[in-house]
C-alpha cells in the first residue's frame, strides 16, 4: 500500500536543478563522443561507452516517466493521465500548496489536482518518489492545434534507476487501479430505461438515460434490521469477488428475486442497492422489446457494475406472451390465410416465434451471453405475485436470493418514524406496536401517514393520523372476515331458501 509522505524539502528541488545542469554539460559531451565515435576502434567504443553510462548515473541517478494528458489522439484524454490525475488527488491534496479545481462531464465530484509545477511525493514499499505537474511550452504558442491550452499538461513521476522494475510494474498498476477505482466511484451514475422508443432501426442509443438521484439508502429502507444486514453483506461480498467468481467458472452475476404486495419497498430497495455498491440502473421494460434478438441487443449494451431490474416480471412475461399470440396470428384471419398455403403458415409460425420475449429467450440471455462478459452485473426482478412465477425463471442460481418484503412490522415502523419524524421513542409508540401486530399495512401506508404535509404537522399529530389508519384497516379487515365467514356459512349446505341440504 502506497504511503504519501510529506514533501523532503528543497532538497530534491535543488538535486534536480543541478542535475539538469549536469545533464545539460553532459548532452554536450555525447557530441563530442558522436564525433569522434567513428576514429575509435570497436573495442574502446565499448568501454567508452559503459564507462560513459556508469558516469551519467552517477551524477543523475534517476529515471523520468512523463505521462501527458493528450497523446496520439488530441481530442481524447488518455487514461493513464485520468488515473493518475484522480490518484494524486486523492493521496496528495494535503501536500501540494497550490491545488486545481477541476469538474469532469462524467462526474459531479470537484477534483481537486495538483497545480503546475507543483512537487508531491510518493511511497511504495519503502521507495520514495516524486510526481510533478506540468505544461509543455508548446502550449504557449499563439496558434495552436489543442482544442485547450491547458489540454498540453502532463505529470512526470521521478525515482531512482535502481527501483525501475518496481515502479514501472507494481507501482504504475497500483497508481492505475486506484485512479480507475475513484473514478468509478465519482463518476456521475445513470438510470437507463428502454421504453420511451423503440429500441432499433435508426436510433442511435438504446437506452435513454437520466442521472440516477434516488436517495433511498439502506439507512431509510424498513424492513426486518437482521435481513437487512444478510442482504448488505451478500451485496458487499459480491462486488469484491471478482477473484472468487473467476476461480469458481462462473460468470460475475447474482440474481435477486424481490417479492411481496405493492407498496413494500421493492423499488426502494433496489435504489438502495444501487446506492450501497455506486453501480448503475437499467430499468428493462419488457413489454417495450419486440423480439428475443432486441432483448440480447439491449442487454450486451450494458455496462459493469450496474443492476438490471424487470419489474413485475410475471405482468411483464404475460403481455408479451398476450402479444406474441395477437401478433403471431392465432386468430380466424391467419388459419384462414395460412390454410392453403403450407409454407405460408410455416413461414407465419417462424414470425410469431421471433416476434416474442419468451421466457426461454430471457433464461437464455441472462445465463448465455453474461457468462461471456467479465464485468459484474446484478439482474432484480421484481413481483406482487411469487406464486405465478414460472419455476424455471427463480430457482437458485438464476435468481440467488430470493427476498421477501412484507406489512409494516414495528422495527421496520421505527426506521420509517425516524426518517419522517426524527423519533426514537414516543409514549405512542407500544398502541402502535399492538395494533401493527394486529394489523397489516404497508410501509407505504405508514410513510405516507407519517410524513409532514403542513407546518402544523408534529409527531402527536402524525403518529395519531397513522393510529387511526391502523384502527381503521384493523376494522376493514374484521369486517371482510365476517363476510367472508358469511360467505363460507352460506356456501356450506345452506340452499338459498333457507334448507339444509345435510
Ligand atoms: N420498506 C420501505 N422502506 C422505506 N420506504 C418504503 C418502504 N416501502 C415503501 N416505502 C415508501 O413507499 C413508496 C412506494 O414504495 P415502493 O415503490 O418501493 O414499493 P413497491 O413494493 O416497489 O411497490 P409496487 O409493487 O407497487 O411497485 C416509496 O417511495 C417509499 O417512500
Amino acid at each position: 500500500m502506497a504511503k504519501m509522505v510529506t514533501r523532503t524539502g528543497k532538497a530534491f528541488a535543488g538535486l534536480t536543478a543541478m542535475a539538469a545542469h549536469t545533464v545539460k554539460a553532459a548532452a554536450g559531451v555525447t557530441v563530442v563522443f558522436a564525433m569522434f565515435q567513428k576514429y575509435f576502434p570497436c573495442e574502446l567504443r565499448v568501454v567508452i561507452m559503459d564507462l560513459y553510462e556508469k558516469f551519467v548515473n552517477f551524477i543523475y541517478p534517476y529515471i523520468q516517466i512523463t505521462f501527458p494528458e493528450y497523446q496520439g489522439n488530441y481530442f481524447e484524454r488518455s487514461k493513464a493521465f485520468a488515473a493518475i490525475e484522480r490518484y494524486l488527488n486523492a493521496h496528495s491534496t494535503n501536500q501540494a500548496k497550490r491545488l486545481q479545481a477541476n469538474i469532469f462531464d462524467d462526474s459531479d465530484a470537484v477534483v481537486l489536482t495538483v497545480a503546475k509545477n507543483q512537487e508531491v511525493t510518493d511511497e511504495f514499499k519503502s521507495i520514495t518518489l516524486w510526481w510533478t505537474s506540468g505544461e509543455d511550452d508548446a502550449a504557449k504558442q499563439s496558434i495552436s492545434f489543442w482544442p485547450r491550452e491547458e489540454e498540453k499538461r502532463y505529470f512526470r513521476l521521478t525515482f531512482y534507476r535502481k527501483h525501475r522494475h518496481v515502479i514501472s510494474g507494481e507501482y504504475l498498476k497500483h497508481v492505475m487501479d486506484k485512479g480507475k477505482a475513484i473514478t468509478m466511484e465519482e463518476r456521475r451514475r445513470k438510470l437507463c430505461t428502454n421504453s420511451d422508443g423503440d429500441g432499433g432501426g435508426f436510433r442511435r442509443s438504446l437506452w435513454s438515460e437520466v442521472a440516477f438521484e434516488h436517495p433511498a439508502t439502506f439507512d431509510t429502507l424498513a424492513m426486518d434490521p437482521r435481513r437487512k444486514e444478510e442482504i448488505i453483506d451478500d451485496l458487499l461480498y459480491f462486488s469484491k469477488s471478482e477473484d472468487y467468481y473467476k476461480k469458481a467458472g462462473k460468470a460475475w452475476k447474482r440474481g435477486y428475486l424481490l417479492h411481496g404486495p405493492p407498496g413494500t419497498g421493492k423499488s426502494t430497495m433496489v435504489a438502495a442497492m444501487a446506492n450501497l455498491l455506486k453501480y448503475d440502473v437499467y430499468d428493462l421494460e419488457l413489454t417495450a422489446i419486440k423480439n428475443n434478438t432486441e432483448l440480447r441487443k439491449l442487454l450486451i449494451n450494458t455496462t459493469s457494475k450496474s443492476i438490471i431490474v424487470i419489474e413485475d416480471i410475471d405482468c411483464s412475461l404475460e403481455v408479451t406472451a398476450q402479444r406474441g399470440r395477437d401478433d403471431g396470428g392465432d386468430g380466424d384471419d391467419d388459419k384462414k390465410e395460412g390454410k392453403d398455403d403450407p409454407v405460408k403458415e410455416k413461414m407465419k409460425k417462424e414470425e410469431k416465434k421471433g416476434s416474442e420475449v419468451t421466457l426461454s429467450g430471457l433464461l437464455n440471455t441472462i445465463d448465455g451471453l453474461w457468462s461471456a462478459c467479465p464485468a459484474e452485473r446484478i439482474i432484480v426482478f421484481t413481483t406482487n405475485h411469487v406464486e405465478k412465477l414460472d419455476k424455471a425463471l427463480i430457482r437458485r442460481g438464476r435468481m440467488d436470493e430470493h427476498i421477501e418484503l412484507s406489512y409494516c412490522g414495528f422495527e421496520a415502523f421505527k426506521i420509517l418514524v425516524k426518517n419522517y419524524l426524527d423519533i426514537d421513542s414516543h409514549e405512542l409508540f407500544a398502541v402502535i406496536r399492538q395494533l401493527l401486530q394486529e394489523t397489516d399495512i404497508t410501509p407505504a401506508d405508514v410513510a405516507d401517514k407519517l410524513m409532514r404535509k403542513s407546518d402544523a404537522d408534529d409527531a402527536d399529530s402524525n403518529l395519531m393520523r397513522l393510529i387511526r389508519a391502523l384502527e381503521d384497516a384493523k376494522e376493514e379487515a374484521a369486517k371482510k372476515k365476517a363476510e367472508e365467514s358469511l360467505d363460507d356459512a352460506d356456501g356450506d349446505g345452506v340452499e338459498e331458501n333457507g334448507e339444509t341440504i345435510d
